[in-house]
């Protein structure tokens, strides 16, 4: 809340200022009302002089038509603060989730990113109108009512002041109790868009194996969580209006009938009854208002501590201050990693002690059982995650040492489920860089992906969002025709040729030959086929290095290559 105040407000505290006051002067006019009608009816219409009722009478519509007018342009002026300070505030937590540690992001949960991008900014931009327009308002009208109601009978008054502090206490007990509510209820919120986005992304596989009823007993669950959560908030936060009302009307039956018993004593009039009970409804409305308020910015204040631990995160930029460059004494490589160990969680050892070497222009396949840690290595290497121990190097430079920009530009990637946007398959190529419509066909040439380009009708064809109107092996072909396109220095292709047939896979692999001889290729690959041809093929085993060297050197060597091959070439080796 911090931030959002001395921050996100501080560019608008000049407009802030002169919509309170532009507020403050309507709101007098409002209190100016009641008193005016006290003096008329106590005074000016006993006297029984017409043109003073007359003039009395200006005065009164002229004070409504100012509170009105000043009300509505205060009130637009806040609501222009709350859009533009909400729009800043957006865009930062979004520029800082674009850069959000991986690590950081794993811990927040991507679903939460998405909610506090949504919900909890949405819940801001409340409080940050309200408490310019009621927030202003309401305390006024509360000491202005007060104040007036001394002013017209200081007895009266005094019963009236006897209710406060009961009031008080509802306010504070009541938000004290329904703050942390509010907070579980977004975390349950959460859990929630998390389960949508998982049950509308696999629909599919959901229908194909028949778990409809599985994941609505689930969706039931989150959705009872969340109603429960929902209703404990809003029953603790609704005792608020009702027990306020009690024992305002508790107080205003006191003060009608000690007003009735000073009236008939000559010591009071009734004109001065009825504004103070005017008062009165404005001081209750006032206090509705602000305990309206506390509830608006009890949720405020549970998001805006969410969005405040994104803003606060580590993000990549913290990354750069880590080892400056670091000759090296010993023989060099374009690509290394040396001696490195990394846990995602810091408990399991998801790479261990990993060591190879890749010329220029070499190809590394990885193979091994799911979970061996083959995508790990690539989330290292570009720095999505660094390292608990060792290095790696390209071009003998720590990439630690080298701008996250630097680094990653020399890639192109194509990564298991990678995402196909809802444009053309042009920007699917071409994803905001500097390349050419020849270059994004030439690279879909090479993908192999032209005959079917050709069939949707050409490379201008929208896709459907996540690639929805195209097979598997389509999807493929687009997304490594998106990591050719800047013809890379380092080629990374992570599970990316599965879905392809054995005979558009060969292809592929011959155009990187042919085209691609200078491009430093990681292929990460189930199918032995899709490595075997490759300079060094590197074999992981929960997180560990068991076999290093080519196809050949590997059937003689090691044991776990060996029967990946068996497993799907025969006993030969051969297809
Ligand atoms: N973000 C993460 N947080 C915690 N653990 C993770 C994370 N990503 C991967 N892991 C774990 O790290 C290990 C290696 O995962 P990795 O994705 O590198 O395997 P892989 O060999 O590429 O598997 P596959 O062939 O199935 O893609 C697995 O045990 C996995 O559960």
């Amino acid at each position: 809340m911090k931030r959002i105040i001395t921050y996100y407000l501080k560019p608008y505290y000049l407009r802030m200022t002169v919509g309170f006051f532009i507020k403050f002067s309507g709101t007098l006019m409002d209190l100016f009302l009641p008193w005016t009608l006290a003096r008329m009816i106590d005074m000016v219409i006993p006297a029984g002089k017409k043109e003073e009722i007359f003039l009395w009478g200006i005065f009164m519509l002229v004070c409504s038509v100012l509170a009105v007018t000043l009300s509505i342009i205060a009130n637009r002026m806040a609501s222009r603060v709350a859009s533009d300070s909400i729009f800043t505030i957006r865009e930062d937590l979004f520029r800082k989730v674009m850069i959000l540690s991986n690590r950081q992001a794993d811990e927040i949960t991507r679903p939460s990113l998405i909610s506090r991008l949504t919900s909890d900014t949405y819940n801001v931009h409340q409080m940050i109108g309200r408490i310019q327009r009621l927030g202003v308002r309401s305390p006024i009208l509360l000491v202005g009512g007060i104040i007036m109601t001394f002013l017209l009978d200081p007895v009266l008054a005094c019963i009236l002041l006897g209710v406060l502090p009961l009031l008080t206490a509802v306010v504070i007990g009541v938000s004290g109790k329904s703050i942390p509510q509010f907070t579980q209820l977004q975390e349950k919120v959460d859990g929630f868009v998390r389960l949508i986005r998982e049950d509308i992304a696999g629909i599919r596989v959901i229908k194909a194996l028949s778990k409809e009823d599985f994941e609505r007993e689930r969706f039931d669950q989150h959705n009872r969580e969340v109603v429960d959560w929902e209703k404990r908030a809003t029953v603790t936060t609704a005792i608020i209006n009702p027990v306020m009302n009690l024992f305002l009307n508790m107080g205003l039956v006191c003060v009608i009938i000690a007003g009735a018993y000073r009236v008939n004593e000559g010591l009071s009039k009734v004109g001065t009854i009825l504004a103070f009970m005017t008062y009165f409804t404005i001081i209750l409305n006032a206090l509705m208002s602000i305990s309206r308020m506390f509830v608006i910015v009890s949720k405020a204040a549970a998001s805006a501590e969410r969005i405040d631990r994104v803003l606060k995160g580590e993000d990549e930029s913290s990354f750069q201050l880590a080892p400056a460059l670091k000759e090296k004494e010993k023989e060099t490589s374009f690509l290394e990693f040396d001696h490195v160990s990394f846990s995602y969680d810091g408990s399991g050892n998801h790479l261990r002690d990993i060591s190879f070497r890749m010329e220029k222009g070499e190809t590394l396949g990885i193979i091994g059982a799911t979970g061996s840690g083959k995508s790990t290595v690539v989330n290292l290497l570009m720095r999505y995650y660094d390292p608990d121990e060792g290095t790696i190097r390209i071009n003998e430079q720590d990439i630690r040492a080298m701008s996250l920009k630097d680094l990653r530009s020399r890639f192109g990637t194509v990564f298991q489920n990678d995402v196909i946007f809802e444009e053309s398959i042009l920007e699917n190529i071409r994803m905001g860089r500097n390349i050419s419509e020849k270059e994004a066909v030439d690279a879909a040439g090479y993908a192999r992906a032209l005959d079917f380009i050709g069939e949707k009708g050409g490379i201008s064809e929208s896709l459907n969002i996540r690639g929805a109107n195209l097979s598997g092996g389509q999807k493929q072909r687009i997304l490594i025709a998106r990591a050719l396109a800047a013809h890379p220095e380092i080629l990374v292709l992570d599970d990316s040729s599965s879905a392809l047939d054995y005979k558009t896979d060969s292809q592929l692999r011959r155009e990187l030959k042919e085209n691609f001889s200078h491009t430093t290729c990681i292929l990460i690959a189930q199918r032995v086929g899709s490595v075997m041809n490759l300079d060094q093929i590197l074999v992981l085993d929960e997180g560990a290095v068991i076999g290093q060297g080519t196809h050949e050197e590997l059937m003689k060597t090691c044991e776990g290559y060996r029967e990946i091959v068996t497993s799907q070439m025969g006993v030969g080796g051969n297809v």
